[in-house]
């Protein structure tokens, strides 16, 4: 393909509206479940069933790295055989200072050349910097997440009545304001992602884990006014829970409650 090239955002969208499906599929091994040298073929049959219904893919490194050398080297494998038309974002949910950042940038856009990363904003605005030159690539900041403890810090209340997770919606204002390459979104867990959440965050990419095994309840998204492409994750419920279906079976139930949560 010639001339400009896309944004992660527009890849996203268009993802999206060919599938009909705002579904992200996690990738999520678990090397006490199944024998190490069964993975790669595991992961293979996974991405191969789901596509059809997969918005994106989202391997989370702490699986394969609890595998160690091989567990990255089958990581490094799977990546360039995934289908070229599917996003994949790689859950990482790194935040170091910017000089160290810069590394793990290059190891993820460059090296291991997914298409976005989630990362940690808690250490400001500058350790997100190496990220986002990034033509194409997307960044997904940690915003409200879907473990009970997300009340301990990001969604205090401020004085003046913000809440921290405004803080990381002002940072996405800022990149675009600073007109980054990078495509710059949010992780907003299921299990917390009430209105009252929504209404205060800025219309960007929404990586929304917390359906299936967390218990997430995608009601809470319907009516939120947010145009941007979301992607709602499933991890375990694709790849562990409910073993008497099939992965495409699973993957297109979860693509289908999205597809009318959102009503689309
Ligand atoms: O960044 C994430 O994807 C993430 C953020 C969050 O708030 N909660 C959360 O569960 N996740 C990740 O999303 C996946 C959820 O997996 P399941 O609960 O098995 O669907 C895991 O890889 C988590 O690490």
């Amino acid at each position: 393909m010639g001339g400009m090239s896309q944004s992660f955002t527009d890849k996203l969208a268009a993802r999206i509206k060919e599938t009909g499906s705002a579904l992200c599929v996690g990738l999520d091994p678990r090397p006490g479940m199944d024998d190490l040298e069964a993975i790669p073929a595991l992961l293979r049959k996974v991405v191969e069933e789901t596509a059809p219904y997969a918005a994106a893919f989202k391997p989370n490194i702490a699986y394969f790295e609890a595998m160690g050398l091989r567990g990255l080297e089958i990581l490094e494998d799977l990546l360039p055989d995934m289908p070229k038309d599917v996003p994949v974002v790689l859950d990482a949910k790194r935040g170091d200072i910017g000089e160290t950042q810069k590394y793990y940038a290059h190891a993820y856009f460059e090296r291991l050349g997914v298409d976005a990363v989630t990362l940690s904003p808690f250490m400001g605005y500058d350790t997100l910097e190496p990220f986002l030159n990034y033509e194409g690539k997307g960044v997904y900041l940690l915003a409200v997440t879907s473990n009970p403890g997300s009340a301990d810090v990001e969604r205090q209340e401020l004085a003046g009545g913000r809440r921290v997770f405004e803080l990381v919606g002002d940072m996405v204002l800022r990149s675009v304001r600073e007109g980054c390459k990078t495509s710059v979104g949010m992780v907003v867990g299921l299990t917390n992602a009430d209105s009252s959440i929504l209404e205060r965050i800025p219309d960007a990419p929404l990586l929304i884990p917390g359906l299936g095994a967390q218990g997430g309840d995608l009601s809470c998204l319907s009516g939120s006014g947010h145009v941007a492409p979301p992607l709602i994750n499933v991890s375990r419920g694709i790849m562990y829970q409910n073993p008497e279906l099939g992965f495409a079976e699973k993957a297109a139930g979860f693509a289908q409650r999205i597809r009318e949560a959102l009503n689309y």
